[in-house]
């Protein structure tokens, strides 16, 4: 397929594991990201949703550059994420997450994110930006919920921000996040993502046509459906006398029983967004990895 022109990011049959302790995927393993592809234009806000352990934060950080996958698979202003190291040092291309999030909360406002705009500036505008600069500004904005330790007004006045940055600037953002408030009309497009799979793609108009629920119900119901889903799966998998868990380590994704201290070390460490509520019992979990009140 001929690259579009006009995309500021394509991804195009995106796999990705995440390598072991030896720095190569662990052998037999099923990617944690497959067959993902998508393509978005200037001006575009994307909202990326899914269930914790989707593969969200993965998916934000390959674009921003941090996880080295085929130079094909992620263009983003038509190069290479990871391998043209100019994308992130010229500031055209930007990740933010949980480091900028506390600095946003507790550093009044006064942290760099990007040459001359401030955590500051962007949530207050950036009016004390040199005008015949702003073109330099930011040009992809990868946003790994970034809003959870803002008050109701600094997140309002950020999502309007960032909102302007896109419609006048033609900047392109993607904005992973659980919490819906205040998004109703912030998106031009949803994405969502299960298990490390696109699920769906679409213009927030055409998700508005096919539901009447509010943002965050559509979504609740998505998740459900998933869950549901899965369920079903385990639960006939009981019935056929097999392990509730088609396997115990998928790749680089923990699969299988999350208390088990054996799978969590051929997983670098690293356990499943599930973790919490597993344990705790599915019907009545509180907290996620993230540690966002689920009830
Ligand atoms: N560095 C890593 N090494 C191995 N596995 C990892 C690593 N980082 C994440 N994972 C695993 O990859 C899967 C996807 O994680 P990711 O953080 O991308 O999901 P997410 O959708 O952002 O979740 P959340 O909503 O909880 O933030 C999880 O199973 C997680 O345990």
């Amino acid at each position: 397929m001929a690259e579009d022109p006009k995309a500021m990011i394509e991804i195009k049959n995106l796999r990705f594991t995440y390598p072991g302790i030896d720095g190569h995927p662990p052998p037999g393993s099923t990617p944690l990201i497959e067959a993902f592809s998508l393509s978005l234009n200037a001006g575009d806000r994307c909202l990326l949703v899914g269930s914790n352990g989707a593969g969200k934060t993965t998916i934000l950080k390959i674009l921003g550059g941090k996880h080295m996958v085929e130079p094909h698979m992620v263009r983003v202003l038509g190069r290479s994420a990871f391998h043209d190291t100019a994308l992130t040092s010229s500031g055209d291309l930007c990740y933010l997450g949980g480091e900028w999030r506390r600095d946003v909360a507790f550093a009044g406002f006064d942290v760099p994110i990007q040459m001359d705009v401030s955590a500051e500036k962007m949530i207050f505008g950036v009016s004390g930006v040199d005008p015949k600069r702003r073109d330099e500004l930011m040009k992809v904005l990868l946003l790994d919920e970034i809003t959870v330790d803002l008050d109701v007004l600094a997140r309002a006045d950020l999502l309007k921000f960032l909102r302007k940055e896109c419609e006048e600037r033609g900047a392109t953002i993607i904005y992973a996040t659980h919490i819906f408030d205040g998004l109703e009309d912030w998106p031009s497009h949803i994405v969502y993502v299960a298990n490390g799979k696109l699920q769906l793609a679409m213009p927030m108009d055409k998700v508005k046509e096919n539901s009447n629920l509010s943002l965050m119900r559509t979504v609740e119901s998505w998740l459900r459906k998933e869950m549901d889903e899965k369920r079903k799966k385990r639960n006939e998998r009981k019935a056929a006398g097999l392990s509730e868990f088609e396997k115990q380590v998928e790749g680089s994704r923990v699969t299988g029983d999350p208390a088990s201290a054996a799978i969590r070390a051929m997983n670098n460490g690293w356990a499943a967004g599930r973790l919490h509520s597993t344990i705790a019992g599915e019907e009545n979990f509180v907290f996620s990895s993230n540690r966002v009140l689920r009830q």
